[in-house]
């Protein structure tokens, strides 16, 4: 059986799990999912659980357990044969149990960042819509300010990215994800990593799993992702 390491990201809005997600993918040759990307692929392609989904985000609402479910453990299927990290899901208890019926992650990182970093964070950041790019103006601003530096396109900023919204998604956040901490917690495979800066952050992150990824040559035997749910 080929060395396979999968993790999963949490972590409040703004918290940097993107940023993080992307050094890590890079870092390591992880293959990194996003769930957000994977609704946008899915609203942009007017499939059945985008157009279900859109109906949600538009109200902003979480997508329904099952429709985020149904939406993802198929692509994980896809991915039995390689190691990922997952960024966005799981965001609910029933999706954590859901995916532990079929994957047994190897790590958990959860990111502790204070209110007012994530409210200045989310304040400066701007997005390229249709790739997902993030630019944030005083961490990683665009070369031409407001335009993406591969496309050129316009950059914009989420409604819920304001400080008004912020404080109902992290506390929203927080009740969600506490029973998915404790989970994770209790199978000994959670490390939270504190801070107000992601380049403090980081070389943590990357000392942890510069431990706990496989090398070359290692080989451990793992469930492959199944269609358990
Ligand atoms: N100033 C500053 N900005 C940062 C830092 N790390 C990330 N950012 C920016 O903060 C914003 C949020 O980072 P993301 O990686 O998008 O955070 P996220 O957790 O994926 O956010 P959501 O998708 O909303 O859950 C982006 O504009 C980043 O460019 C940092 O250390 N300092
Ligand atoms: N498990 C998930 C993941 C994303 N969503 C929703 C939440 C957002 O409105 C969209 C896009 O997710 P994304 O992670 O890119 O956005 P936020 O992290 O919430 O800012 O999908 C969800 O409802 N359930």
């Amino acid at each position: 059986m080929a060395k396979l390491f999968r993790a999963v990201i949490m972590g409040p809005p703004g918290s940097g799990k993107g940023t993080i997600s992307e050094r890590i993918a890079q870092r390591f040759g992880l293959t990194r999912l996003s769930s957000g990307d994977f609704i946008r692929e899915n609203i942009a392609a007017n499939t059945d659980a985008g157009v279900l989904a859109k109906t949600y985000i538009e109200r902003g609402l979480l997508v329904p357990d099952h429709v985020m479910t149904r939406l993802l453990l198929p692509r994980l299927e896809e991915m039995t044969r390689h190691s990922w990290l997952m960024d966005g899901f799981p965001r609910t208890l029933a999706q954590a149990e859901a995916l532990n019926s079929t994957c047994d992650l190897d790590l958990v990182i959860s990111l502790n960042i204070p209110y007012e970093t994530l409210k200045e964070r989310l304040s400066d950041r701007w997005i390229h819509p249709a790739s997902g790019r993030v630019y944030n103006m005083g961490f990683n601003p665009p070369h031409v300010q407001g335009r993406d530096d591969i496309s050129g396109e316009p950059l914009i900023q989420h409604d819920d990215d304001k400080p008004e919204a912020l404080v109902a998604r992290l506390r929203h956040y927080k009740d969600v994800a506490k029973p998915i901490i404790d989970l994770y917690k209790s199978k000994g495979i959670l490390h939270t990593f504190s801070g107000t800066e992601t380049d403090r952050i980081w070389p943590y992150i990357n000392s942890l799993l510069s431990t706990k990824i496989p090398m070359e040559g290692t080989h451990r035997t793992q469930r492959p992702c199944t269609r358990g749910y």
